[in-house]
């Protein structure tokens, strides 16, 4: 029988041991014989290995597992790559969340400003993974990445690395499919959905059941609940938090105004940044709810099961384990299953431009992602799109370039923020605190005025 050696870069990442469950869970679709961790913050990632080999030593034996900081150990002849860095960790994700806060505008991980700071620190290490993956693993190895902001990673990719096996995903479109499947009664498996956009900036324009449309079902339900079932226990027990319930409930506030289709619900921040603001908290945001939940319990976890050898969380990850193993899993046997997952454009929704980065429903090869034709999307729509698209694109160009006025117009044309005023402010503030990991942005003179 094949098997497979598969890397988890950011192998210190709260999902690993659930990534691995889901892993084990499917060794019969994926026999793995080797996984390998490999991050640069050796420390966290050894603690968090504990937590991962306790959990494969549930189902077997048999996989040889590396706990390494050097990535010729870590890719050497892998066939799967599973990214899922955060650059900066959870103390840079709280400054992505409570400068832009501070001002006033929208404070959030992916989305708006924070979203920009974020991926001005993630494209170069993404890049330089990928040209480890290709110096060391196979020449068939494919990188799929989780790490984000996605949609910005993915530009990065296509523009500096574009013939690369990366394949980039996100969880929220599964996520929100839970959702509509535990309100509509039926199997996430059963749902059969029509949906385009970029990454956290799409919508659902169809949700059938055995051949039966259930938008309008979904469409009244949320009139009067959200994208929530009542009984909140019947998803993910990571959604019961405080502030995802108040995500899915804000599906309603979009669909009041907006009800064709089913957002995404990360389009909140960028359809109703005042109202966002408004009721977050400036002092205590999700980075503080993150680090007081998921990481400290992980983390306590590890310390208690090295004390008693003992695991007292089963690390079950739902969706996002799942989704990434059915992507690898259909990669790796080239079953052409289809998922929304990020791709260039290149006609699949023509009156966009060929080199988006879109996301869209694709067939899932050993060749890569197939996408199906979408067909042009409505004006509103494409109007959202192409400012957002401009953004991400820019802010990428002002990587490259290392131009500070590229990121300034990249800030402005995201619809989170008012003016160029509280653009120019916000950014100020991300280059001071991100110092460490940002590129420098070179400010030039035009005609005697310093832009
Ligand atoms: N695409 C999606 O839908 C989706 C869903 C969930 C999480 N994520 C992403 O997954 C990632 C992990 O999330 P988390 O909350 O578990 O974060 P985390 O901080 O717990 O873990 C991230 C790990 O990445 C490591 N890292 C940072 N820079 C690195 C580099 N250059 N090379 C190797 N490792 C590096 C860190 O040391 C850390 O151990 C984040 O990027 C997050 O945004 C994406
Ligand atoms: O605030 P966090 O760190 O809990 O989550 C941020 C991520 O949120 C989305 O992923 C969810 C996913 O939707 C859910 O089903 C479950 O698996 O948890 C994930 C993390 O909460 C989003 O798609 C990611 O891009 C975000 O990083
Ligand atoms: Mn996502």
């Amino acid at each position: 029988m094949k098997t497979y050696k598969l890397a988890v870069a950011g192998g210190g990442s709260t999902y690993t041991p659930g990534i691995i469950r889901s892993l084990m869970d499917r060794l019969e679709d994926l026999p793995l014989s080797e996984i390998r961790f490999y991050d640069i913050d050796g420390e966290r990632q050894s603690k968090v290995v504990v937590a991962a080999k306790a959990v494969i030593e549930e189902y077997t034996d048999k996989i040889k597992v590396i706990d390494t900081t050097d990535p010729q150990t870590a890719f050497e002849d892998v066939d799967f790559v599973f990214a899922q860095m955060r650059v900066g960790k959870y103390a840079m994700r709280e400054l992505d969340e409570k400068i832009p806060l501070s001002h006033h505008v929208v404070g959030q991980e992916t989305c708006g400003p924070g979203g920009l700071a974020y991926g001005l620190r993630t494209i170069s290490p993404m890049i330089e993974l990928i040209d480890y993956v290709e110096k060391y693993a196979k020449e068939t190895a494919w990188i799929v990445n989780y790490s984000n902001p996605a949609s910005i990673v993915a530009e990065g990719v296509r523009k500096l690395r574009p013939n690369s096996r990366v394949l980039n995903i996100c969880d929220m479109p599964v996520a929100t499919m839970r959702n509509i499947a535990a309100i509509l009664g039926v199997e996430r498996e059963e749902l059969d959905v029509d949906y385009f956009g970029l990454n956290h900036f799409g919508w659902f324009t169809s949700i059938k059941v055995d051949g039966v449309e259930r938008l309008p079902e979904i469409r009244e339900h949320v009139y009067k609940h959200g994208l929530l079932t009542e009984d909140v226990s019947k998803i993910d027990y990571r959604h019961a938090d405080s502030s995802w319930i108040k995500t899915f409930k804000n599906i309603k506030l979009i669909m009041d105004h907006f009800p064709e289709y089913l957002p995404n619900p990360y389009l909140q921040y960028y359809l109703f940044p005042d109202h966002i603001v408004e009721t977050s908290n400036k002092e205590y945001t999700r980075a503080n709810e993150v680090m007081d939940g998921r990481e400290k319990t992980l983390f306590e976890t590890v310390d208690k099961y090295e004390e008693t050898g003992i695991l007292e969380d089963s690390f079950a990850v739902g969706v996002h384990g799942t989704f990434i193993v059915d992507v690898t899993v259909s990669l790796a046997q080239n079953l052409g299953k289809r998922y929304l997952v990020m791709v260039e454009n290149n006609g699949t929704i023509p009156n966009l431009p060929n080199d988006a980065m879109i996301e869209v429903p694709a067939l899932i090869t050993s060749d890569g992602p197939k996408p199906e034709f979408v067909g042009d999307i409505p004006y509103f729509y494409k109007a959202m799109i192409d400012q957002q698209l401009a953004s991400e694109k820019i802010l990428v160009q002002a990587i490259v370039e290392g131009s500070y006025e590229k990121a300034l117009q990249a800030f402005t044309l995201n619809k989170t923020l008012p003016s160029a005023k509280v653009a120019k402010a916000v950014l100020d503030d991300l280059i001071e605190a991100n110092k460490e990991f940002w590129p420098t942005l070179t400010k030039e003179y035009k005609e005697g005025v310093l832009v």
